[in-house]
């Protein structure tokens, strides 16, 4: 399990409070709260319609956080524009427009990172070397690649300006299981290497799977979390708490709500 301790004093963490965002006058996420450090993958889960995608929304400033505090590094991140969140350190990999088709690899990664022009080719390098499949196909055109290829250089241009911090909007959305594989692996090396990663997934036992601890979210606010593998042991309980506390206790009904 992991050991939880106070957020703001430790380096390199993410802790986001009671954060509230929504569209207009409608409220989505009605205070939620999630943290995630250094070398650890956390997951986000959550019926549709949870307010998941907007959670990282808020953070990234993409959409401006009515209450609540986004602190990375002690330092506060809420009111700052998304280009500013990205160059304190914090990646974002939307669900979609993730990368652009009309141009090449090389270019989508060129206007990926908020990056000086004189690193940009040593930081391309780098990056190549860290994704072979990209480094040969980066005179394609974007819309040349495959599912799997395309998360792979959405990836790849968040990690342009070195983040330490990575955001991603449901990596497997659209992919098949094998390229889902292939991302994982991704995410876990970055993981290894010392990044923290906050993954939103609807394929709620993947994420279980693979993730240190999860959140689930349930209409705008936290229900309930967790280890990755206590939550995977007691799924009824999650079907139960994905449907807002109703009964769900049947192996169909779980599948049902939870993919
Ligand atoms: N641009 C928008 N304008 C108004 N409402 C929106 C907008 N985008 C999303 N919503 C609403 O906000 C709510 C939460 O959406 P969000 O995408 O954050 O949920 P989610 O938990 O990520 O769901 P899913 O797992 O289905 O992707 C939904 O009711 C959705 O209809």
């Amino acid at each position: 399990m992991l050991k939880r301790t106070s957020l703001e004093s430790q380096a390199g963490r993410l802790a986001v409070k009671n954060l509230e965002v929504g569209y207009g006058s409608i409220p989505i996420v009605r205070g939620a709260s999630v943290e995630v450090e250094p070398n650890r993958i956390v997951g986000i889960i959550g019926p549709n319609g949870a307010g998941k995608s907007t959670f990282l929304k808020g953070v990234m400033g993409i959409l401006p956080p009515r209450a609540g505090t986004v602190v990375y590094d002690g330092r506060p991140l809420q009111g700052l524009r998304p280009d500013q969140i990205v160059s304190r350190g914090i990646g974002y990999v939307p669900q979609l427009r993730d990368v652009f088709d009309n141009l090449t690899v090389a270019e989508n990664l060129d206007i990926g990172g908020h990056i000086a022009r004189a690193g940009r080719n040593q930081r391309k390098d780098e990056i190549y070397s860290q994704f072979p499949v990209l480094a040969e196909r980066r005179h394609q055109s974007a819309h040349t690649l495959s599912g799997g290829q395309r998360r792979l250089l959405a990836l790849a241009r968040a990690l342009m300006s070195k983040p330490r911090v990575i955001l991603l909007d449901e990596p497997s959305a659209g992919l098949s299981p094998q390229a889902m594989d292939t991302v994982w692996e991704h995410l876990g090396k970055l993981k290894d290497q010392g990044l923290a990663l906050l993954i939103v997934e609807q394929k709620a036992r993947a994420l279980l799977s693979i993730a240190d601890w999860v959140y689930v979210l349930v209409d705008g606010r936290n229900a309930v979390d967790a280890s990755g593998a206590v939550l995977l042991d007691d799924i009824a309980n999650l079907g139960k708490i994905f449907m807002g506390g109703s009964e769900s206790n049947t192996d169909n009904h779980v599948n049902s709500v939870i993919h």
